[in-house]
């Protein structure tokens, strides 16, 4: 795994602690891909009706380890590169079982109340890649997520 870094911006540790492999580099993960692809064209359809248009970025997986106290501060995941500035969706999947770590909460802010994504392995937590989140502190553990972002024109 590589330390993580982060889109279009420079490497910050102090936002983000975590240790990242793309899921392209695995062997035999093109059927998650496919069940995820399934779920954002779903989770669109029912709930935002943006203008998605492909999902080129490959798909991320994330481990926030107690020794160093993984974590990721509030951000929204739309920035400057070539492909942060076209993300529309944000999903991530929960892929630890929540007896394996205390900490790692993701927590969202798309207006004045907090929201705070379910534990349960295998949840997925689709939102608009602008929505302010945050994982806080891994205090005991570890916790594994995948993120696919869904992109399209930008939002103007
Ligand atoms: O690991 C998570 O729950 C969130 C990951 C995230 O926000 C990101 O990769 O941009
Ligand atoms: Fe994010």
């Amino acid at each position: 795994m590589r330390d993580g870094g982060l889109v279009g911006q420079v490497k910050r540790p102090d936002l983000r602690r975590a240790d990242l492999v793309w899921i392209d580099d695995l062997p035999d993960a093109a059927w998650v891909m496919d069940r995820m692809l399934r779920l954002v064209v779903e989770a669109n359809r029912a709930e935002f009706g943006f203008d998605l248009t492909d999902f080129g970025e490959s798909a991320q997986i994330a481990r926030y380890g107690a020794e160093r106290q993984g974590h990721f501060g509030w951000h929204s995941d739309i920035g400057k590169g070539q492909w942060a500035a076209k993300r529309k969706l944000t999903v991530v999947i929960q892929l630890s079982d929540p007896a394996d770590y205390e900490g790692g909460t993701l927590e969202l802010q798309p207006d004045s109340n907090l929201y705070t994504a379910p534990r349960q392995r295998g949840f997925a937590t689709v939102f608009p890649s602008f929505v302010l989140h945050r994982v806080t502190p891994v205090t005991a553990g570890e916790r594994f997520s995948l993120t696919l972002w869904a992109h399209g024109p930008a939002f103007r």
